[in-house]
């Protein structure tokens, strides 16, 4: 399979680097409010969420670090990437310290995100992810850290929705502020290098991006949903165990089947788009009468297959076609008819040619084709096809016959010289007197 590239599309880069700065900003700002809060002992301050207890420094200084390295990460220049991973770095150390306190000062003088070695983990973990991405090193293993970080505060979210749902206190406490940082934070770690790994998908201007921008964050929500729904179920509602599966079960298939057809409608819309566009783009790219190309897709066509051959030396070949007497025709039997011939050419170019090939009115009466990956000998087979479609045709008023000129594309060839070639071995197939395909080489 051939490697295409893979195309951004720049609002959306844009936007996802202003998310991240933007997170960046919050959490750094959010955590020191909150670490003034605990050090002026401001109870409004220093609670994390209403009734639950304090964030406590380890925590707070830990999210402000990461929200500076974050920051840093972005900004050119070697000493400001040095410097964020020098907080990342700090960020790991904070991890450590905790659970250095957690194992050896034997009461937690911390606050903790799940519990006292969880949040250790946590910052040990949000640092690599910091220091990984400031150095721009191993991507895999960075995206691995983010996964796991992400699962951890998702594991969080759901937790909170079953606090939520039986409203007593939270499975882990202190959830909301710290699971929002920590997801903030890792959602503003993967924003940051929109061009690589995993965010690349989200940001690329193709159906796989449209879909990943607008489902993933559905998808992230679902398990907080689902416990949330759970607990209703059970503790709510009071609904014993198996009942409570049963319509679990019950619920997990519809969201799943709901997140489906959102799927679908989606590819629906989109590929309706999609047709809409080529359509029109189809249109303005077609010569009305015969249904071939136009001069302007020609021009585009050639353009692109000159670059292929001075850039990979892609050979092609180029035919330009020229009905003969064309104007004693209509002199003879009137426009109208005229333009019949050309519809009718029309048709026997196209069902002449493959469908990598492209057939084209030039202009008036004069016709081009392009046949890429072809050489002179095998254009002269095409050629022939043609002339004898042209011959064998049952044309209304009188027989109707083509010349041809044809050339092969050559190394150092420049935007006109291709074309003159052939209009030169077209001249001379009407020369030799019509009806006849000539090639360039045998012309000069
Ligand atoms: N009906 C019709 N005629 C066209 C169209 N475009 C160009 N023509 C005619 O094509 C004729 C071209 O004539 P010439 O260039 O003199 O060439 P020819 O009569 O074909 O003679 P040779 O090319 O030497 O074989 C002219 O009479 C144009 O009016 C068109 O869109 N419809």
């Amino acid at each position: 399979m051939i490697a295409v590239p893979f195309h951004q599309d720049p609002r959306v880069v844009r936007g996802f680097t202003h998310f991240s700065r933007a997170v960046a900003v919050l959490t750094s700002v959010v955590a020191l409010i909150l670490l003034a809060g605990w050090w002026w002992n401001v109870p409004l301050l220093a609670t994390a969420a209403p009734g639950q207890s304090s964030m406590t420094p380890n925590a707070a200084i830990g999210f402000a670090l990461c929200g500076g390295s974050l920051l840093l990460s972005q900004e050119t220049g070697p000493l400001r990437s040095r410097l964020a991973s020098w907080l990342s770095l700090a960020v790991m150390a904070v991890g450590v310290a905790t659970f250095g306190e957690y194992v050896w000062a034997g009461e937690p003088g911390i606050d903790y995100l799940l519990d006292d070695s969880l949040m250790a983990l946590v910052f040990v973990l949000l640092g690599s992810l910091g220091l990984l991405v400031s150095m721009r090193r191993w991507l895999h293993l960075r995206e691995g850290l983010a996964m796991a970080l992400l699962a951890i505060a998702m594991t969080g979210l759901a937790s909170y929705g079953i606090a939520l749902a039986s409203r007593h206190s939270l499975l882990f406490d202190r959830v909301p502020v710290y699971t929002m940082l920590l997801l903030l934070a890792v959602l503003g770690w993967l924003s940051s290098t929109p061009a690589t790994g995993l965010t690349r998908v989200a940001t690329a201007d193709t159906l796989g991006g449209a879909f990943a921008r607008r489902l993933l964050l559905p998808a992230l929500l679902l398990p907080v949903l689902f416990a949330f729904v759970f607990e209703v179920l059970q503790s709510g509602l009071g609904l014993p165990e198996t009942l409570a599966f049963a319509f679990m079960a019950l619920f997990s298939g519809a969201a799943v089947a709901l997140l489906v057809w959102w799927v679908a409608n989606l590819l629906d819309q989109l590929e309706r788009q999609r047709r809409e566009t080529l359509r029109l783009r189809n249109d303005a790219d077609t010569d009305t009468l015969t249904g071939l190309a136009n001069r302007r897709a020609f021009d585009d066509a050639l353009a692109n297959l000159l670059h292929g051959q001075r850039k990979h030396d892609a050979m092609f070949s180029l035919l330009m076609l020229d009905l003969d007497r064309f104007k004693s025709y209509n002199d003879d039997f009137g426009h109208l008819a005229g333009d019949e011939v050309l519809h009718i050419t029309g048709h026997l170019l196209g069902a002449a040619l493959r469908p990598s090939d492209l057939a084209a009115r030039y202009g008036g009466e004069e016709f081009a084709l392009l046949l890429p990956q072809t050489d002179v000998t095998r254009a002269d087979e095409v050629a022939a096809r043609i002339l004898d479609a042209f011959r064998s045709y049952a044309w209304p008023r009188r027989a109707v016959t083509i010349s041809i000129g044809m050339a092969q594309s050559a190394a150092g060839d420049g935007d006109t010289d291709l074309v003159q070639r052939a209009d030169a071995a077209l001249y001379d197939a009407k020369h030799a007197g019509r009806n006849r395909a000539v090639a360039a080489t045998a012309a000069r």
